[in-house]
């Protein structure tokens, strides 16, 4: 459904990515491991249109895809939340999850459908109350966090990225967001699962690909490997230290 081919990003004379090459199955939750640092978070970038790739493709459903902007990956049915929370403070819960949807879908959701809409999308995973009409600004940062992933949720993208999104979140609406994951990936979404929480990879993930300083060190079925099979290939230095291996 979804490959990146060969992709390589620098920042100056930091190689950030270098010839990463996945290939994403529709249906699946995919888990990009990788240490502080490894380029998680460019890949989150290049796939989000926020960033351009250097050299190497992307390709969508087999074809080449030119998307250059945000604008062009949402519009291709990309959504994707990032670690850090994105709201517009001064505004409504409802306006911040329907933000920028009814330019998206070129009309306007009916103002008496606006709430309802929200609620609908909040309603499929979030477990704390989150009030429409507060401003989004006022709420704790786990409400924000949740808002933001309603935001991404009501757009029914075909792929979903979420980049680290569970952090804040307390443990019933993390379970609930773990649940929602599962549910799209059986609805045919591609989930992309950025994480370095072995406990969220083990239980979560249908496939794995593990980064290690800009390049992708594996790609597998979960199961393939065990958690410290894993956190070797993610961070050879590390395990040794603690694995005395
Ligand atoms: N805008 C930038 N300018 C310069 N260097 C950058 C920039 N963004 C990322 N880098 C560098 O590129 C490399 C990969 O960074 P990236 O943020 O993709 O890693 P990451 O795995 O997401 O890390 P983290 O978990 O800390 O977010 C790092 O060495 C980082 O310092």
């Amino acid at each position: 459904m979804l490959e990146v081919e060969d992709v390589s990003k620098r920042y100056g004379e930091t190689v950030a990515l270098s010839g990463a090459t996945i290939s994403f199955r529709a249906g699946t939750v995919h888990t990009i491991l990788g240490e502080n640092g490894s380029g998680k978070s460019t890949l989150v970038k290049l796939l989000s249109g926020i960033v351009q790739p250097d050299g190497g493709l992307i390709k969508l459903d087999g074809k080449p895809f030119s998307g250059r902007s945000p604008a062009d990956f949402q519009a291709a049915g990309f959504a994707t939340v990032f670690q850090e929370v994105l709201i517009a403070p001064d505004r409504s819960v409802t306006d911040n999850i329907l933000l920028g949807l009814d330019g998206l879908i070129k009309r306007r959701i009916a103002r008496d459908r606006r709430r309802e809409t929200a609620a609908a999308a909040l309603g499929r995973f979030a477990i704390t109350d989150v009030p429409l009409d507060a401003p989004a600004g006022s709420l704790p940062l786990a409400a924000q966090q949740l808002i933001v992933l309603a935001r991404a949720v009501v757009r029914r993208p075909r792929i979903l990225v979420l980049d680290e999104v569970t952090a804040a979140l307390d443990y019933a609406d993390r379970e609930s967001v773990f649940t929602l994951m599962r549910q799209l990936a059986g609805e045919g979404s591609l989930l992309l699962f950025i994480t370095h929480r072995m406990d969220e990879v083990m239980a979560l993930s249908d496939r794995i690909s593990v980064l290690r300083a800009g390049q992708v060190v594996r790609t597998e079925d979960c199961g393939g490997s065990t958690a410290t099979e894993l956190l070797k290939a993610m961070a050879p230095q590390t395990a040794a230290e603690l694995l005395h291996v």
